[in-house]
């Protein structure tokens, strides 16, 4: 849970305290408020690029000094990220005042997100349902996004290797392999077991009133081989095609309606969501379950979208599962029934508690 959360020159909001006394905090405003910029400033209190996956030079306010801070306390511990104006792209985080890396954040806050983007999750390219399979799988395996980096970075190593093939090293080449060898089977492994656990979840929730999903991994059918004798195999074909074409950055998340025996991308718009939904619910229970406190959930205009009846059932869920949830809308109408809330005003970039 978040205690405390301050924000200095990040995207609109110069200086903004925020203390939160219940588990939900609600935030209200008009259009380009800087609600989601609030959001988006605790995503980044978790390993990544937070939940606009933007550039770091894209968050400093513009009117600033070119650098920005986030910090919040939780449970004791505080955790600070940001810029400073003289390094822009470097991306500073301090875990109880020591500095450390981003990946060290997960071990402190599990978070997770939806926004409004994220309704074309089924229908976009593979890229965003694998950074939303990483970020469940993140809140249950802490070193995943150390496995993550790594990974890509030997990956990308090897790529630039194989676009000189004949000049290449094969024992640089190998070292590379066998670097995304066993951080690949860990990637995979993880994300394995979340969706193992997640389906195991979701066996015991509700149809209604958010559909059920069955989610699988797909895209990189491993045969009998280890990747790292696959890829030592591929040099060849990977160095034609530009790129490694084996290994967990292929996989995809497949995604089933279960009621209706349909893949979640010919589901409608609200039952895509309400398929997110049940995902994100299942997992919050898992977690809770496994890391002894729920993740902190971000939902960015997930109320304004749903109609009354499932509203509610949404709040009623959220409030069983204990855990934080910050939601943003611009009506206040839309949290009536929730008496037991921070609930927030956003205008131009200033934050002030709502009168009741
Ligand atoms: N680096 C920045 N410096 C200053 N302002 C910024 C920066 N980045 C974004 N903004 C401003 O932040 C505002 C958008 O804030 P945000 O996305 O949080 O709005 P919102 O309250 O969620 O609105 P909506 O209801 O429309 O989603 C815009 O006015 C945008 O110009």
């Amino acid at each position: 849970m978040i205690g405390r959360l301050t924000l200095s020159d990040f995207r609109n909001h110069a200086d903004a305290l925020i203390l939160p006394d219940h588990s939900f905090i609600l935030l209200t405003g008009d259009n380009g408020a800087g609600k989601t910029n609030i959001l988006e400033a605790v995503s980044m209190l978790a390993p990544g690029r937070g939940l606009r996956g933007a550039p770091l030079s894209a968050m400093a306010r513009q009117e600033g000094s070119g650098g920005f801070g986030i910090a919040a306390e939780v449970d004791g511990v505080v955790l600070g990220t940001g810029v400073a104006a003289a390094s822009p792209e470097r991306r500073q985080v301090r875990i109880g005042g020591v500095a450390s890396s981003a990946n060290a954040l997960a071990d402190h806050l599990a978070i997770v997100w939806l926004t409004p983007a994220m309704d074309r999750l089924f229908l976009d390219s593979p890229g965003g349902r694998r950074r939303f399979l990483d970020r469940l799988t993140l809140a249950l395996h802490s070193g995943h996004a150390m496995h993550s980096a790594r990974y890509d970075a030997a990956m990308r190593a090897r790529n630039r290797l194989l676009a000189d093939l004949r000049r290449a090293d094969p024992a640089w080449l190998s070292a590379l392999e066998a670097q995304m060898g066993e951080h690949g089977a860990a990637l995979a492994g993880a994300r394995a077991d979340l969706v193992a656990r997640l389906n195991a979840m979701l066996a015991d929730q509700p149809d209604e009133p958010f559909a059920r999903p069955r989610i699988a991994i797909e895209g990189d059918e491993a045969p009998d081989e280890s990747l790292q004798d696959r890829l030592g195999r591929e040099r060849r074909r990977d160095a034609a095609a530009g790129r490694t074409l084996s290994g967990p950055h292929r996989h995809d998340l497949a995604v089933t309606h279960i009621a209706k025996g349909q893949p979640a991308a010919l589901c409608s718009t609200g039952e895509q969501k309400a398929l997110l939904l049940s995902m994100l619910l299942a997992h919050a229970a898992l977690v809770a379950a496994t890391r002894g406190q729920p993740p902190v959930l971000l939902l960015d205009e997930v109320a304004a979208h749903l109609d009354p009846s499932r509203r509610s059932a949404l709040f009623q869920r959220l409030r069983e599962s204990g855990g934080q949830v910050w939601m943003t809308g611009t009506e206040s109408s839309l949290f009536n029934d929730l008496d037991d809330a921070t609930r927030l005003t956003v205008t131009a970039g200033h934050v002030f508690r709502s009168a009741t």
